[in-house]
C-alpha cells in the first residue's frame, strides 16, 4: 500500500531548462502532498508556465527528475505520468458541447459516445455544471469555461493537476467560487495541485505552500503565512504585498538560528523585532519590514502657509501626509519621513487632510527585520 504520509504525490528536484542558451530553470525543487496545493508566485517571465510545461512532460528538461508517487516519470510521455494541465486560456472545442469537452478528457475522439459516461457526470455535478451539457463553449460565461476546462482535466482522475493562471480574467466572486471548488476536489479526490499565478491575493488565499519564483530559481518556500510574515529577501516580501523598508540600526542580536530577535529603533519606537537568520552575519545595518497595517497615524496639525514641514523639533516619528487613497474597505496614507516615503493602512473613519503632518505608531510585533541596506518599496 502507498504511504501517502512518506512519499509525495509529486517530487522534482534539479529541474534545468535552457532556451536559446538562457537559463529559464535552474535547479528548481519542489513537492506536493496528496490532497495539498502549491502555489507558484512570480513575477511575469520568471518561467512559471515553463515549469508546469516541464512537470507534464510537454517540453524536455536539462536536467532534473519528476517523481509521481515515488516513481520516476522524468522521461515518460505527457500522458502516461497521472499528470493533467489545465492551460492560461480555456482552450475548448468550439464545435463539441459542453458534456463532449470535458468527455474529450476520456475519450479523445470518441468523446461524443463518451459524454455519456458516469464519470463525465459526476465530474460536472461536483463542479455545478450540470444542466449546462449542451451548451457550446460560446454560450457559457468565462467563469463556466473554466470550470469545463477544469472539469476536462479531473475527469482523467489525475494524481496531479497543473493550473496556469486558473483566476485569471474571473472578478472577484468567481475566484472565491473556483477557489472553494479546487479545494473541494482536493478533499474529495486527494488531487494534488500545482497552480501559478502572479496576483499575490490568490497565492496567499487559496493554497496550502507557496513557491516564490524569480528568474528561473526558487527564492522560498513555505506555507503563505510564513513567507508573508518572514519573507527571506525584499524581493519576496514585495512580491507579496505593499511593502515599506526602512533602514535601522541594530543594537543588540538574541536568540539561535531560526529564533532570532533584535533590538532597533526605528519611527520613535524601540524593541526587540522577530530578525533573518542572515543579520547572524554580523552587520550592523538591516532593512526593517513594515507593512502597511504595522503603522498608524494620527493628525499632528494643519502647517501654516509656507511653513516647512521639517523643523528643527522633528522626530523621527513625524511626517507630512502626502496623499490619502480610498481603497473601499480601508484607506492608505502615504506619508513622507526623515526616513523616506511610507505607506499605512488605516481605518474608513480616518480621514485625514493631505499636507498635515502627522504622527505615525511602528508596531514592531508586526515587523521583520532583514539584512542589507538600500530602500526599496
Ligand atoms: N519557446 C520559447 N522560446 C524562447 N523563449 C521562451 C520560450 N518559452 C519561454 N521563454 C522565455 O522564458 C522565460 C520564462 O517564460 P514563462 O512563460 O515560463 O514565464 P512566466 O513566469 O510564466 O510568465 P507570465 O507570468 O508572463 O506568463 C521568459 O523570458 C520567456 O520569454
Amino acid at each position: 500500500m502507498r504511504d501517502e504520509q512518506a512519499t509525495p504525490a509529486l517530487r522534482a528536484h534539479g529541474i534545468a531548462r535552457r532556451i536559446g542558451g538562457h537559463a529559464v530553470l535552474a535547479d528548481v525543487g519542489l513537492e506536493v502532498a496528496t490532497g495539498q496545493s502549491l502555489c507558484v508566485i512570480g513575477p511575469s517571465g520568471s518561467g512559471k508556465s515553463t515549469l508546469l510545461r516541464a512537470l507534464a512532460g510537454l517540453d524536455p528538461l536539462d536536467s532534473g527528475q519528476v517523481l509521481v508517487d515515488g516513481r520516476d516519470l522524468t522521461l515518460a510521455p505527457p500522458h502516461r505520468r497521472g499528470i493533467a494541465m489545465v492551460f492560461q486560456d480555456a482552450d475548448l472545442f468550439g464545435d463539441l458541447d459542453v458534456a463532449e469537452n470535458i468527455a474529450f478528457g476520456l475519450g479523445g475522439q470518441r468523446s461524443r459516445a463518451a459524454r455519456h459516461d458516469e464519470w463525465v457526470r459526476v465530474t460536472m455535478l461536483r463542479l455545478g455544471l450540470a444542466g449546462l451539457e449542451d451548451r457550446l463553449p460560446h454560450q457559457l460565461s468565462g467563469g463556466q469555461r473554466r470550470r469545463v476546462s477544469l472539469a476536462r482535466a479531473l475527469v482523467t482522475r489525475p494524481r496531479v493537476l497543473l493550473l496556469d493562471e486558473p483566476m485569471a480574467a474571473l472578478d472577484d466572486r468567481m475566484r472565491l467560487d473556483f477557489a472553494r471548488q479546487l479545494r473541494q476536489v482536493r478533499q474529495r479526490t486527494g488531487t494534488a495541485m500545482i497552480h501559478v499565478t502572479h496576483d499575490q491575493a490568490e497565492a496567499l488565499g487559496s493554497s496550502d505552500r507557496l513557491l516564490v519564483l524569480s528568474h528561473g530559481r526558487v527564492l522560498q518556500q513555505g506555507t503563505p503565512q510564513d513567507v508573508h510574515a518572514r519573507p527571506s529577501s525584499a524581493e519576496v516580501a514585495a512580491l507579496l504585498g505593499r511593502s515599506n523598508f526602512l533602514e535601522v540600526d541594530v543594537d543588540e542580536l538574541r536568540g539561535t538560528p531560526g529564533a532570532l530577535r533584535a533590538r532597533v529603533r526605528a519611527l520613535g519606537a524601540t524593541g526587540w523585532v522577530d530578525a533573518h537568520d542572515g543579520l547572524l552575519e554580523g552587520s550592523r545595518q538591516a532593512r526593517l519590514l513594515v507593512r502597511p497595517h504595522a503603522l498608524a497615524v494620527e493628525e499632528r496639525g494643519l502647517l501654516a502657509p509656507g511653513q516647512p514641514w521639517r523643523t528643527d523639533e522633528v522626530y523621527d516619528n513625524v511626517g507630512l501626509l502626502q496623499q490619502e487613497i480610498f481603497q473601499g474597505d480601508h484607506l492608505l496614507h502615504v506619508v513622507e519621513t526623515e526616513r523616506g516615503t511610507v505607506t499605512v493602512r488605516s481605518p474608513l473613519g480616518q480621514t485625514l487632510l493631505e499636507g498635515s503632518t502627522v504622527r505615525l505608531r511602528l508596531i514592531l510585533d508586526e515587523c521583520w527585520l532583514l539584512p542589507g541596506q538600500g530602500r526599496s518599496c
